[in-house]
């Protein structure tokens, strides 16, 4: 058994991915959102302390629209952002209510965490719904976030954001789901060959070379920002396992210590 931490792990983090949340065709993955309601419901019924950190803001808010295409203009995306962060909201509302299951919306920017006091009120209200039994679903303000030379409020990407997320609760584990079944030694989607990696130790500039870009037209960093997200949490000491989003069931599986997916541990 090389997985014995995640035995021990209370306080999980997950990352869902737009591509885990849209499908191909543009419509929402219901049934990802209901198997996530669920399991993560259960997880929570289990005594573990959940938190979710959710993309698809932009993703839902093209579906509302009827967009096929990200549009380029940064007002555009942020309206977008906008419109379907409400619906995404209201669609995790309505699967976690089936299983009885109270959630909470934060919406962060980098400011909020880099700043001290302001870490600290995020850090206590996140403590506050916890012990409250309410599952916190975490974006990025993406309607105000914003990058520019002189001031920089935006994280960068959800990845990255999982990745802090975890180290402000002091989380045991992140798990990150993705339209992919973990890290592979090339990118699987151009070529058949490539092989998965079921552990990381450390992140080399071999595995950034390998790690290409984004796999759909609404995912976003791509494995090279899964990396950067796993180099955030080996510097706290902490873990994380990339699986498939469409494996959302297994995770009670992964929690049991089975070789799912890429673990990523030091
Ligand atoms: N070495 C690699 N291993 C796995 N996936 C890779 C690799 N290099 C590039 N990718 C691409 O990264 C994609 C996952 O990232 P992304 O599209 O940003 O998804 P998400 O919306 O889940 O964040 C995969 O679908 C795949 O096309
Ligand atoms: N905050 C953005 C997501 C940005 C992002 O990193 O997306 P993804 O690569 O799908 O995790 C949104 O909600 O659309």
């Amino acid at each position: 058994m090389t997985r014995k931490n995640i035995l021990n792990a209370k306080r999980i983090v997950i990352k869902i991915g737009t591509s885990s949340l849209i499908l191909p065709n543009g419509k929402i993955n219901l049934s990802n959102i209901d198997d996530l309601a669920f399991v993560l419901s259960d997880m929570n019924n289990k005594g573990f302390e959940v938190i979710l950190v959710t993309s698809g803001a932009v993703g839902v808010g093209m579906n509302v629209l009827g967009m096929e295409k990200r549009p380029m203009e940064i007002a555009q995306q942020q309206a977008l952002a906008s419109i379907g962060q409400v619906e995404l909201m209201s669609l995790y509302t309505q699967m976690f209510h089936r299983y009885s299951q109270k959630v909470s919306q934060l919406l962060l920017t980098r400011d909020v965490t880099d700043f001290p006091l302001s870490r600290e009120n995020a850090e206590n209200a996140l403590e506050a719904l916890l012990s409250l039994n309410i599952i916190p679903i975490i974006n990025e303000n993406d309607v105000v976030a914003i990058d520019e030379m002189d001031h920089q409020t935006k994280f960068g990407d959800n990845d990255k954001l999982g990745a802090i997320v975890a180290k402000l609760v002091n989380a045991d584990l992140l798990i990150m789901l993705s339209d992919i079944d973990g890290l592979f030694d090339k990118n699987p989607t151009l070529f058949d060959n490539a092989k998965i990696f079921t552990e990381i130790n450390s992140i080399t500039d071999e595995l950034r070379a390998a790690a290409g870009g984004a796999g759909s037209r609404f995912g976003t960093g791509g494995m090279a920002s899964k990396l950067a997200a796993a180099q955030i949490l080996f510097d706290n000491q902490q873990e994380m396992v990339l699986t498939n989003g469409t494996r959302i069931r297994e995770i009670s599986d992964i929690l049991a210590g089975k070789e799912i997916g890429t673990y990523f541990h030091q």
